[in-house]
């Protein structure tokens, strides 16, 4: 087993430092928030960001120093909200041990630069590629937080390290694959985000299965093409990180995604859908990102172009269908 630092204590992170105890690795969590680093090292527990936990394991640690969270790590795993990733990161560059780890836990794609995880991650702290690794499945953190079983995909370009690393990361309720796909992972776990604010704003509109139904299938339809363009594995979007995750999100109100889609659809504006949401949603920030990628790689994304045009407030939601669905016959 390892000493494993997790930067960022929010949701999945917490609860994936609680997987890795579990799995009897020892664990710090990082994060900025001093009543945060207090709550886990004194009190074992973090009521801001995972508050149906109501005792982490006692091999969970915490701290708010930047060295002495990373300076002994063998793996580190990256939580935070993916448009905050490089600056936070940036701050741990030349700390890490030399033969590190790192591993992202994230789903979202640099608004700014159009970036997967992986290339924010390896750039920010001038990281080998074959020291990455993506974790990325249906993992809703509540459910994995109670121990529900649940599995999930590590990828890494050298697969004896995602080995590794899925077998740091394996419990009784926690299964871990394994893949070399680790551009499908990223823009698999990125891009149902965009979907799942879609399904949740139908419906927050008031529709059901069969509306849900068509955005989900034209959704992976969508994000398989885009993905497959930009050098990712087919076969991944039809595996745990692809349909899988699409399957969980699309499907919960636990997710926070299908949650701000949900309430847009009611009618709020996405400033309140914004200031209610129980954390980061990532599809948000990542819809204009995808349309981007599209034109970059040349294939058709009318559901990520119909919202971010929601999301950027130009249209209602029965405009977005329109826009999703335009009344020329084409193949499926
Ligand atoms: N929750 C889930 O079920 C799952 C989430 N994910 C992905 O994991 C990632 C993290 O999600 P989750 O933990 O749930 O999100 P939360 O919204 O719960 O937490 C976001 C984390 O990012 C940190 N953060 C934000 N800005 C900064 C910054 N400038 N510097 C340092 N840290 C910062 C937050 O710190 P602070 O608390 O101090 O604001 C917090 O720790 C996301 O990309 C998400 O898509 C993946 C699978 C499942
Ligand atoms: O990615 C997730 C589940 O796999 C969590 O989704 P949200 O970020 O929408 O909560």
């Amino acid at each position: 087993m390892a000493n494993i630092t997790v930067l960022g204590a929010g949701a999945w992170g917490t609860t994936f430092g609680q997987v890795l105890a579990d799995a009897g690795n020892d664990v710090m969590m990082w994060a900025i928030e001093p009543e945060i680093v207090d709550a886990i090292e004194n009190r074992h527990v973090n009521p801001v960001r995972l508050p149906s936990v109501k005792e982490l394991p006692a091999t969970m640690h915490a701290t708010g120093d930047r060295q002495e969270a990373v300076g002994h790590a063998d793996v580190v795993v990256v939580a935070i909200a993916a448009q905050f990733a490089r600056q936070a990161l940036e701050q741990f560059r030349g700390l890490l041990p030399a033969d590190v780890l790192v591993a992202s836990l994230m789903k979202g794609i640099e608004k700014d630069t159009g970036k997967r995880m992986d290339q924010v991650v390896t750039e920010a702290l001038d990281l080998p590629s074959d020291r990455f690794l993506a974790i990325s499945g249906p993992n809703l953190s509540k459910q994995v937080a109670a121990r529900e079983p649940a599995a999930t995909v590590v990828g890494c370009t050298d697969i004896d390290n995602a080995r590794l690393m899925a077998k740091l990361c394996t419990t009784k309720y926690f299964k871990a694959f394994i893949t070399s796909d680790v551009i499908g992972l990223e823009l698999a776990g990125s891009l149902k985000n965009v979907v799942a604010l879609a399904v949740g704003m139908s419906h927050g509109a008031g529709f059901g299965e069969n509306t849900a139904a068509m955005i989900e299938t034209r959704g992976l339809r969508e994000i398989s093409e885009v993905g497959t363009a930009a050098g990712a594995l087919p076969e991944t979007f039809y595996g745990l990180a692809g349909v899988g995750d699409l399957i969980a999100t699309c499907g919960s109100p636990l997710s926070r995604n299908y949650t701000f889609g949900y309430n847009l659809g009611k009618g709020m504006s996405v400033e309140e859908a914004t200031k209610v949401s129980n954390g980061v949603a990532e599809g948000v920030a990542t819809a204009g990102a995808v349309v981007a990628l599209g034109e970059q790689y040349h294939v058709d994304t009318p559901l990520a172009k119909a919202v971010a045009h929601l999301v950027q407030g130009g249209i209602t939601f029965q405009q977005m269908i329109a826009e999703m669905f335009p009344d020329e016959v084409t193949m499926e």
